[in-house]
């Protein structure tokens, strides 16, 4: 990172303003090694009996500490604070005369420097204020518009190791010193060389951005944004925050989840939060948010759009209820030496109204019984003898009474509905008359003959179908809030899934419109926004600064746009970066690819070749002749850590990035799927310093001849 004070001048080392704010920085941290320290030999034994009680409140309070001792970890590679801001003498501080002036109170001004954490000295004085906090918005929105009583900004600059290197001052207030052209380490801090897994946004959010992560936990929100405009970032930043301000709350409602497409995605990202003091936010895809049984299949795209399809709701809903039977006999009772008769009509109507009740199938057969019993009752009652609440518990033991529930209202297994449905023709068509198509029936099928759950090769679509056969017959666990990366692949079944596990409505949705591959995936946020319960007061919020692409790689890619999304506008490149594109025509492609990476790695960062499913093996194996160590996304969940020279499936870019990209043979990408357009779309916007467009076939004719 280069050095820059007050515009572009380099400061020097021994700038005695640096010497004093790196004292500084040292005296924080050692501030909150103490800190930690004093976490750490806290007592937390309430009592030492062997009391089962005690037991778990003692364990419950030693998990309590380490989680918050967690929370106090320096990291070696990030700086503790990243910002300072200035205001007036007295402004923040409460003043008293028998205190000396000190690093962060002098005569001149109050300063309050931003960190990822708070860390106070031993008298409780802060020393660094949590960007979290309320005061610390203003450092990501005053201008000079709009100081919010902030006199000067400060920004400093660091060495990989975190050694502090430099600082640019942004006057805020027309009094503030004057500063040259500053944003230089704004500038570096966003075109840093990529490598290995996401880092923190959180010296250099914008503020747009921050609107968004210090937006409340209600309404929903929903981020539509062009490649590379943060959204990932912002909903990372988003959960640190939200757990700042409302973490018992979320806690008791169930804790935060974040979804994202696939492990290799959720890896890039594992560290951001850590690195922001949360470490115990869970990251799923949505197939292990519903891992009812092992996905062994990937679907049809005719399927997935199926069995990704609302109306599927409709169907399993009517299978399930399909299965309760209204009694052709006479229940008989045998209680000592009496018969108790009820008759099939009066069942049939105890059934029927139960139905009405709108219960969870699961809670009926109890229910059932219950009522059955109380008819016996009844009766006993009539003939005069005396009844309590005895008689009604032995009713309700009694094994005529619950063999007639169990055959009225039969117990039901998610996992064997399903099943059941998808192997059986005449009871799909049954369940679906009228709501799916006979070729849509058969396109759903399950392959093979499989006669148990363990046989059955599930595909991600299926899950989505036994958890909303499972949501028909009990409750699922709901958790405080969620946030939805890459929401735009949702299916509306899969929207669902999410839907009814934040009861509370707390969900946070980020996408784009326009990188929707999925064969069910939504047109419009809206819609979705309807599937996932939030069709009236979600906020809808668009991102379009693009601070990953250079404006000359969005420009080529965007020539996509009016066929894949044709109401969404290009975004805007924060960045231009002359000669970050260059398209290669190929005579042997992967001898072209070759060159192409031989080229990329003489450059810093990363290096991602990026085609088609089918062909990325080949190029793999040929770059490992070449002596080069390339890992292969996919196939270890950390590849990303493992090399500098990455290989990537097309259908496994999504959300990744890397500093210069090697797109092999984009119409293959286009022809492997039905949505192939869009995945190209996605390829074309992974690089932030460079992208070469390898190919031997002719160009996709949208990218070689744009339709606008
Ligand atoms: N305010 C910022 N300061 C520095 N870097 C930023 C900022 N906002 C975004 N970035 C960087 O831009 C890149 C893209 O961000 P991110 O992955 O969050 O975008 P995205 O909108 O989720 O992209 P995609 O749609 O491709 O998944 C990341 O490297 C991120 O760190």
């Amino acid at each position: 990172m280069p050095d820059h004070q007050s515009g572009h001048a380099p400061t020097p080392a021994t700038d005695p303003e640096i010497e004093a704010e790196r004292a500084f920085l040292a005296t924080a941290r050692a501030a909150l090694h103490t800190m930690r320290e004093d976490v750490l030999t806290t007592a937390t034994v309430q009592d030492s009996s062997e009391d089962a009680d005690y037991t778990f409140t003692n364990r419950v309070l030693a998990a309590d500490r380490d989680r918050r001792a967690d929370a106090l970890v320096d990291f070696d590679e990030a700086p503790l604070f990243f910002g300072r801001l200035d205001y007036p003498a007295g402004a923040i501080y409460e003043t008293d005369p028998d205190d000396p002036p000190s690093h962060t109170r002098t005569t001149e001004s109050d300063r309050v420097y931003i960190g990822r954490r708070h860390v106070h000295d031993a008298g409780g004085s802060p020393l660094v204020i949590d960007w979290r906090a309320g005061i610390s918005a203003a450092f990501y929105r005053a201008t000079p518009d709009d100081p919010q009583g902030v006199w000067l900004r400060r920004r400093f600059g660091f060495s990989d190791s975190a050694e502090l290197t430099a600082y640019e001052d942004e006057p805020l207030a027309a009094d503030a010193p004057a500063a040259g052209a500053g944003g230089a380490l704004l500038d570096a801090e966003i075109e840093r060389p990529r490598s290995g897994p996401m880092r923190d946004i959180v010296s250099t959010i914008q503020p747009e951005q921050d609107d968004l992560v210090r937006a409340p936990l209600r309404p929903a929100l929903c981020v539509q944004g062009a490649p590379g405009t943060g959204k990932t970032a912002v909903g990372l930043h988003r959960i640190a925050y939200l757990l700042y301000t409302q973490r018992d709350q979320l806690r008791q409602d169930g804790g935060v989840v974040i979804i994202g497409p696939n492990r290799s995605f959720l890896s890039y990202i594992r560290k951001v939060l850590p690195a922001l003091g949360e470490v115990g936010v869970r990251q799923a895809t949505i197939e292990e948010l519903i891992d009812w049984v092992p996905v062994r299949r990937v679907e049809d795209p005719r399927a997935e759009g199926v069995k990704g399809d609302s109306r599927m709701a409709e169907v399993l809903e009517r299978d399930l209820w399909s299965r309760l039977c209204p009694p052709e006999d006479t229940l008989v009772v045998e209680r000592g030496a009496r018969k108790w008769r009820v008759p099939p009509e009066e069942l049939a109507d105890t059934l029927a109204e139960l139905r009405e009740r709108g219960i969870g199938y699961g809670a009926g057969p109890n229910l059932l019984v219950q009522r059955i019993a109380h008819l016996v009752m009844r009766r006993i009652e009539n003939s005069g003898e005396a009844c309590d609440s005895r008689t009604l518990t032995e009713l309700r033991r009694n094994r005529s009474i619950s063999a007639a529930a169990r055959a009225m209202w039969p117990k039901a297994d998610p996992i064997r509905l399903v099943l059941g449905l998808l192997t059986d023709p005449e009871r799909l068509a049954r369940a679906a008359e009228g709501i799916l198509t006979p070729e849509e029936q058969e396109a759903i099928r399950l392959p093979g003959r499989p006669r148990s759950p363990k046989s059955a090769k599930w595909s991600a679509a299926d899950l989505a179908l036994v958890d909303e056969a499972a949501s028909l017959i009990g409750r699922p666990d709901t958790m405080g809030h969620i946030v939805v990366d890459e929401a735009q692949d949702l299916s509306p079944m899969q929207a669902r899934v999410i839907a009814r596990r934040c009861t509370r409505g707390s969900v946070t949705v980020l996408g784009d419109i326009a990188q929707a591959t999925g064969p069910a995936a939504a047109d419009d946020w809206r819609s979705l926004l309807a599937h996932l319960g939030q069709a009236d007061d979600a906020r809808l919020a668009v991102l379009d600064r693009g601070f990953r692409v250079p404006a000359q790689i969005i420009d080529y890619a965007a020539r996509l746009l009016p066929r894949i999304a044709p109401g969404l506008g290009a975004p805007t490149g924060v960045r231009r970066a002359p000669g970050s594109l260059v398209t290669t025509a190929a005579t042997d492609l992967l001898d072209d690819v070759t060159l192409a990476c031989r080229g990329a790695l003489k450059g810093d960062g990363s290096v991602g070749v990026i085609a088609a499913d089918a062909d990325i093996a080949a190029i793999h194996q040929r770059l490992a002749e070449e002596g080069w160590e390339a890992a292969l996304v996919g196939e270890t969940e950390d590849a990303l850590d493992a090399a500098r020279l990455v290989c990537v499936p097309a259908s496994l870019a999504k959300g990744l990035e890397f500093d210069s990209v090697i797109v092999a043979e984009p119409a293959r990408i286009v022809a492997a799927e039905p949505r192939g357009l869009h995945r190209l779309y996605v390829v074309l916007t992974r690089a932030v310093s460079a992208l070469e467009v390898v190919h031997a076939e002719p160009l996709p004719e949208a990218l070689d001849h744009p339709s606008d």
